[in-house]
């Protein structure tokens, strides 16, 4: 169904870090039971190093030493490695199902809430901000990993000699509150960066959309200003970040030599002293210099984990953005439509677009007959796109009601209410796809090979078709396209396909010459002997032929009739034929 995100794989939001690790638990137990060896063998090294020296005094054999030193190496590497391998698995899990997530729900986003967001800012999201997160899942194993190296090395370090562990623990413990300091900042820090990303993404989307008008208006230095101004947004935001992130290995530095030197200094006061021996102080300070990588590991993971933090909270603000498609549609199975009822009534509805002051529609009452050719006409920015738009509930109107096929339209689940209507917008959208799925786009079953010539055909579009490279098959939208009058039969061919009730059709002749006029006066006689087929029409030559004609004006309804009576009882519907046709065509049919 049209309203199920794609697979059972895909993600119930909110995204939950925790869920995902926990999704795989034998996976993640394997991998961290690999890093504990890794760890623990690091942990050895030491100590067979201190064995090592003490044979090495007492004249013993250094090979049992050697060897076992070797073996927690390689063994540590390996496991290491095979533990990193994992991680990678659950993250790229985790990622796709993020990924596919967002994607989902952004496609099942009401139209106005896409638009304002823009498409730059949510392919970000899919893009940069799941990447971050990414990086999340090393972290969150990794970091719990080091701080227990960090404890077991502080353990052993202490059953060395607590005293210079004392010393060790109080070098860090400053540091650790410096670094803590630095990495809450970051991750607001982070947030910014990606809201400028995604600015910067849509910014140049948009622009490259238009590139045929910039480059016909030899716009690029306006494009490249504005560009220039995203990037040079996200160039201050990221300079703030990195002067916090430099902060952090310096900081870093300065703990670890603060560290060093107290021991050092402390070791060999007691050493004088006797109270430490020469290979319990060696096997100390390997020990010391073996948690510096993971106190490192420690504060830049947490680093990395603010980031990836912030990138989840605006995936997780993406997806908690309400569907179009209402929460019960599911359970709610579409109404039969009503036999004798009309195709679309509107009682007295009212719409304001988002961010716009004054009502597109104003109390507008009318009403489209089951069967027959209905045109929607009047000056432009009357409100007719608007109230297509309204029939397809691609936007909710604001006041007022619509009843389809004699229901409510908020009855009706939001699939079945669209699988009922074909609609053909203002820019003949094609997607980048191969021309016959293309054409197939909203039919239930896949249609005949035969079925699809007979649409091509009555367009007037067979030949263009079998001319592509692969003829059906061939992918249409960027080495092979289709010209303006192709893509608009394209449009009305998959419209004849989808075989619906209601054909919604939003000036269908604008880009097609005298002969596809023509065609397409035809097609849409013979779709209005069975449909209801509502066309906004500039043309006369499509008006005339009307069953019944919507005559708006400013956002409301100034007379609805057939087209003779309109041109005897409407004055602005005369002015308004009289101006695209002059008066001798004002005589009707
Ligand atoms: N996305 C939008 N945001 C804000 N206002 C909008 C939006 N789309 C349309 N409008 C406004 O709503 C009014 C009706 O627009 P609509 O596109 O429905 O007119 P129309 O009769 O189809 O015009 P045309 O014949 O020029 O296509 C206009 O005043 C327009 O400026």
């Amino acid at each position: 169904m049209a309203d199920q995100p794609p697979t059972a794989e895909t993600l119930v939001p909110p995204f939950r870090l925790r869920r995902e690790l926990a999704a795989q638990p034998v996976r993640l137990v394997v991998a961290l039971l690999l890093a504990v060896a890794a760890t623990a063998a690091g942990l050895a090294l030491p100590l067979l190093v201190q064995k090592i020296v003490g044979d090495f005094s007492a004249h013993r054999s250094l090979a049992p030493g050697l060897l076992m030193m070797a073996g927690a190496a390689v063994g540590g590497a390996l496991a290491q490695a095979l533990s990193g391998f994992q991680l990678a698995r659950i993250g790229e899990r985790m990622t796709y199902r993020l990924r596919v997530g967002i994607m989902a729900h952004a496609l099942r986003l009401p139209l106005p809430v896409v638009r304002a967001r823009g498409t730059g800012d949510l392919a970000a999201r899919v893009t940069s901000d799941a990447q971050l997160l990414r990086q999340v899942v090393e972290v969150a194993t990794q970091l719990p990993l080091a701080a227990l190296s960090v404890l077991a090395t502080l353990g052993v370090m202490v059953w060395i000699d607590w005293v210079l562990t004392a010393v060790t623990v109080a070098a860090l413990a400053v540091l650790t509150v410096l670094v803590l300091v630095i990495m809450r900042r970051m991750r607001s820090n982070v947030s910014g960066q990606q809201d400028a990303v995604g600015r910067i993404a849509q910014r140049f989307t948009a622009n490259l959309e238009a590139l045929t008008t910039i480059k016909a208006y030899r716009a690029e230095p306006v494009a490249d200003r504005a560009l220039a101004g995203d990037a040079e947004e996200l160039r201050a935001v990221s300079l703030t970040g990195a002067r916090l992130g430099a902060l952090v290995p310096a900081v870093l530095t300065l703990g670890n030599q603060f560290a060093m030197i107290a021991v050092i200094l402390t070791g060999g006061a007691r050493l004088a002293a006797g109270d430490l021996e020469v290979a319990a102080f060696a096997a100390f300070l390997l020990y010391l210099l073996q948690t510096v990588p993971s106190v490192n590991t420690l504060a830049t993971g947490f680093g990395r984990l603010q980031a990836g933090l912030a990138a989840r909270d605006r995936c997780n603000e993406l997806l908690a953005l309400p569907l179009e498609a209402d929460p019960d549609d599911a359970d709610r199975t579409a109404p039969a439509p009503e036999p004798d009822a009309p195709a679309v009534v509107f009682r007295s509805v009212s719409y304001t677009h988002a961010g716009s002051g004054e009502a597109a529609l104003r109390a507008v009452s009318f009403s489209v007959p089951r069967t027959g050719l209905t045109a929607v006409v009047g000056p432009s920015g009357a409100g007719k796109t608007t109230a297509l738009s309204l029939v397809g509930r691609f936007v909710r109107p604001s006041a007022g009601a619509i009843s389809v096929l004699g229901h409510d339209a908020g009855s009706w689940p939001l699939g079945a209410l669209r699988a009922r209507m074909a609609y053909v917008d203002q820019a003949f959208t094609l997607l980048e796809a191969t021309a016959r799925e293309n054409l197939q786009l909203g039919r239930v079953g896949p249609a005949a090979d035969g079925e699809l010539a007979e649409a091509l055909a009555a367009v007037g579009l067979a030949e263009d078709v079998a001319r592509l490279p692969q003829g059906l098959d061939t992918v249409l939208g960027r080495e092979s396209d289709l010209s303006g009058g192709q893509r608009q039969r394209m449009a009305l061919a998959r419209a004849l396909l989808a075989d619906t009730d209601i054909v919604l059709l939003d000036e269908p002749t604008s880009q097609l010459d005298g002969l596809n006029e023509l065609r397409f006066r035809e097609i849409v006689e013979r779709l209005a002997r069975r449909r209801a087929v509502v066309v906004v029409a500039h043309r006369l030559s499509t008006v005339q032929r009307a069953d019944h004609v919507i005559m708006m004006n400013r956002g409301t309804v100034v007379d609805a009739a057939d087209h003779p009576t309109l041109l005897t009882r409407c004055l602005p519907y005369r002015e308004l034929v009289a101006s695209q046709a002059g008066p001798s065509l004002l005589g009707g049919r």
